[in-house]
């Protein structure tokens, strides 16, 4: 047995050339062909085309300047005529006194199925990566929408809001306005705190109608809106409360305190002129203080609407163009 068919891999041994001197067993097993076959031959003999040019270019050089070759990757044919990857380590040395190279090779059948799976596995992460990122990409575009859709409901619920205190011809508060305010009042103040509700309802208003048309009626609604809003402190609340009728919810305001405001009510709606006579009001108004756990108690609105509605009534009925109390001062010009 030759001393080369001890080592566990195809080996061949070359002259200094490239000659086939002997070759072990493994060898001539993955080639076929006899010993006898290879003897003298160049070794690229068993080599494919481009691993032959691979040979000439890059081994040989390698081998001129260094005597010695690792980790080189070729193909050889084997026997049946199919192409084998191998790995080949060669070195320059002495063999039988003459110098010589042996190559030793290497198959390397597991690493280029290896390769391929890295390949694929590589292919199908960058393929995931992709899916990823536009998954990603129209999560980020939903999730815009859902925002933008949650920023214009969230800006149609404070105008619905806003439209549902809102009455849409004077812009002023309306009736759920007032009593929001007084739930307000009612939820916060002190025992004891004093207020006032004041209701406004405009003198022979369907006139106005009648003679100058609903157009002059909105008009004048809208001047006497304008002439409420300028009576009233920061704290108070005006609203329209009906037709031809506001109220002015006054908190902390006392008898007098409601007096003067009713005083300059009736001079400010005189500024609002109707074939440039003045607009006249009647004033109904009731007073109220924070009794001990009040709390949120609508029965307290109800209660004090009624009293100064039958106020308005009574300065009504005196003949218009003043104020009248329920329990408190009476008839002010
Ligand atoms: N132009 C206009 N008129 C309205 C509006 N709402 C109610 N009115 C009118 O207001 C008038 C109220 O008439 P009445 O309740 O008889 O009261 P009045 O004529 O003011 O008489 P007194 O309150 O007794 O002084 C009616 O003609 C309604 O049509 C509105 O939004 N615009």
């Amino acid at each position: 047995m030759d001393r080369l068919d001890l080592l566990p891999s195809p080996v061949l041994v070359t002259d200094a050339q490239g000659h086939i001197v002997t070759a072990n067993s493994d060898l001539l097993a993955l080639v076929g062909k006899d010993a006898e076959h290879w003897r003298g031959r160049y070794l690229d003999g068993f080599l494919p085309a481009p691993s032959r040019v691979f040979l000439q270019t890059h081994v040989w050089p390698l081998m001129l300047r260094h005597g010695y070759v690792k980790e080189i990757y070729l193909h050889l044919i084997n026997g049946a005529g199919e192409r084998v990857p191998v790995m080949v380590n060669a070195r320059r040395g002495q063999w039988d006194g003459q110098e010589c190279i042996v190559w030793v090779f290497f198959v390397a059948l597991e690493r280029s199925r290896f390769e391929a799976e890295l390949v694929e596995a590589r292919a199908r992460a960058q393929r995931l990566a992709a899916e990823l990122s536009q998954a990603n990409a129209e999560l980020q575009s939903v999730h815009q929408q859902l925002s933008q859709h949650a920023q214009s409901v969230e800006s149609q619920n404070r105008e619905l809001a806003t439209l549902s205190l809102t009455d849409p011809l004077t812009r002023l508060g309306n009736r759920r306005a007032l009593e929001r305010a007084v739930e307000q009042w009612q939820m916060q103040s002190e025992l004891g705190a004093p207020a006032a509700l004041m209701m406004v309802d405009v003198d022979h208003f369907k006139r106005v109608n009648d003679r100058y048309g609903h157009d002059e009626g909105d008009r004048v609604l809208q001047e006497l809106a304008r002439q409420l809003q300028a009576c009233k402190r920061s704290s108070d609340v005006v609203v329209r409360y009906g037709g031809e009728e506001f109220a002015l919810w006054l908190p902390g305001t006392g008898p007098d305190g409601a007096s003067a405001i009713a005083q300059r009510v009736h001079q400010l709606v005189r500024e609002v002129r109707v074939d440039n006579k003045p607009v006249t009001v009647s004033i109904g108004v009731s007073c109220a203080q924070q009794t001990l756990h009040q709390g949120r108690d609508m029965v307290f609105l109800t209660r004090l609407l009624h009293q100064a509605d039958l106020a308005l009534y009574r300065a009504k009925t005196a003949g218009r163009n003043r104020t009248m109390w329920h329990d408190g001062p009476t008839g002010l010009p």
